[in-house]
C-alpha cells in the first residue's frame, strides 16, 4: 500500500517504522518546511494518508485528503471544536475519514471499562471520580484527546456529572467532572481513573510504555481505510 505522511515528527517516523515492516511504500512525508512546496498529484498518489502534526494544521490537511480523493487516518488531537465542519466537509467531497483519539488497543479496550465502570459507580454517590493524564513537555494540548474521550464515556455513563473541566486551582461545582493534566519529562501517555469515598478508592489505569502502540493502530487502520469512503473509528477496526 502506498502512504502518504501528513507529519513526520514523533509519531510519523514510528508509523514510517512499522507501515515498511510491513512491507508498505512512504511516497510522500511532509513537514511544517516543506508543506509549501508539495503538489496535489504527490498527494493524491497515495492509498492513504496517515496524518499525525499539530492541533492548528489538522483540518487544513483533512480537506486537502478529501479535496484529492485520498482517505485520511489522524490521531492529530486538539481540533475537536471542528468536528462538525470536517463531517460536513467530508461529506461534501465524499472522502474517507478514520478518527481516533488513541490508537492503541490497549486503551480502546481501556475506553469499555471505562464506561462499563461508570455505569456501575453511577448507583453510589459517595464516590467522585476524577481523571489524571500525563504526558511528555512537548504536547501542545491540554487535556489530551484521551482524557476527552474518557471523561465523555464517563458522561454518558454516570447521571452525577453533566460536564468535565480541566483542574486548576479554583473550586468546582458537584456535576462537574475534574480532569488533571500534568507534564513531565519524555512519557508517552498515563490515565488515571480514580473514584473516591471517604473511605477507599478504586483505579483503573492505562499505561503507554512507549509510541509503538499508537503507530501500530494507526497504520491497522491505514490498512482497513484503502479504498473506504466515510467516517469510522477505532469501535469499527476492532468490532468492538
Ligand atoms: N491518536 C493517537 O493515538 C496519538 C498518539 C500520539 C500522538 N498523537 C497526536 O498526534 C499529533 C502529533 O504528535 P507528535 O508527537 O508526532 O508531534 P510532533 O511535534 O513530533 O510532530 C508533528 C509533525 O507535524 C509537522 N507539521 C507541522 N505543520 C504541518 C502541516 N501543515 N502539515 C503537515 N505536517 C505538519 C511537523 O513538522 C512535525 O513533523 C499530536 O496532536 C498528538 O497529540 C495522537
Ligand atoms: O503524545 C501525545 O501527544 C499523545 N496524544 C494523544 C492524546 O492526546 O490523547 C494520545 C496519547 C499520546
Amino acid at each position: 500500500m502506498k502512504i502518504a505522511l501528513l507529519g513526520y515528527g514523533r509519531m510519523g517516523k514510528a508509523i514510517e517504522k512499522i507501515a515498511l515492516e510491513k512491507g508498505h511504500t512512504i511516497v510522500l512525508r511532509v513537514e511544517e518546511n516543506n508543506r509549501a512546496q508539495c503538489r496535489d498529484e504527490q498527494l493524491a498518489a497515495a492509498d492513504v494518508a496517515i496524518e499525525f502534526s499539530a492541533p492548528a494544521v489538522a483540518v487544513g490537511n483533512y480537506r486537502w485528503c478529501f479535496e484529492n480523493g485520498v482517505p485520511v487516518v489522524s490521531g492529530t488531537t486538539g481540533w475537536l471544536e471542528k468536528w462538525e465542519e470536517v463531517m460536513a466537509y467530508c461529506q461534501e467531497k465524499q472522502g474517507g475519514f478514520f478518527y481516533a483519539s488513541n490508537f492503541s488497543v490497549g486503551v480502546n479496550l481501556f475506553f469499555h471499562l471505562n464506561q462499563y465502570l461508570a455505569k456501575i459507580m453511577g448507583k453510589f454517590s459517595d464516590y467522585k471520580v476524577y481523571i489524571e493524564e500525563t504526558h511528555h513537555i512537548h504536547k501542545l494540548d491540554k487535556p489530551s484527546g484521551t482524557a476527552i474521550t474518557l471523561a465523555q464515556g464517563i458522561l454518558d455513563n454516570h447521571p452525577g456529572y453533566k460536564r468535565w473541566q480541566l483542574v486548576h486551582e479554583a473550586e468546582m461545582a458537584e456535576d462537574v467532572l475534574p480532569v488533571k493534566a500534568k507534564r513531565e519529562g519524555e512519557v508517552p501517555g498515563i490515565h488515571v481513573i480514580t473514584y473516591k469515598s471517604g473511605v477507599d478508592e478504586i483505579e483503573i489505569r492505562h499505561s503507554a510504555f512507549s509510541r509503538e502502540g499508537f503507530a501500530q493502530g494507526a497504520v491497522f487502520a491505514a490498512e482497513f481505510m484503502k479504498g473506504k469512503r466515510g467516517v469510522f473509528g477505532m469501535d469499527d477496526l476492532l468490532s468492538i
